[in-house]
């Protein structure tokens, strides 16, 4: 399962990965890396993205990316987790 659209820091990432995606894809965040510095731009979207996932699964108290689970997020009234499958 991918999630798509909307990701744009390390903690987007983590989030998404707690809710059971297997990776997130992203469009505008490396356009703009890409935009202001060419591949070195992209890279560094890519190292930030990196440790702010880093940052939020160590903040979390876990020692790997795939520790990150469902319990580490806070869901607000009114809101419904929907997983998709595949
Ligand atoms: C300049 C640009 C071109 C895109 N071209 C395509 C495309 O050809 N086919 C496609 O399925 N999605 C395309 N997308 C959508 C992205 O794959 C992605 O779904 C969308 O940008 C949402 O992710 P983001 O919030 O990280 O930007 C494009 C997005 C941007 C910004």
């Amino acid at each position: 399962m991918l999630l798509d659209g909307g990701v744009r820091r390390g903690g987007d990432v983590a989030k998404a990965l707690a809710l059971g995606a297997h990776a997130v894809m992203i469009g505008r965040a490396y356009l703009w890396g890409l935009a202001a510095n060419g591949q070195a731009g992209v890279e560094n979207v890519l190292d930030i993205l990196r440790g702010g996932l880093d940052s939020a699964v160590l903040g979390l108290g876990h020692a790997a990316v795939d520790e990150l689970n469902p319990d580490d997020l806070v869901i607000p009234d009114g809101f419904t987790r929907v997983l998709g499958t595949g």
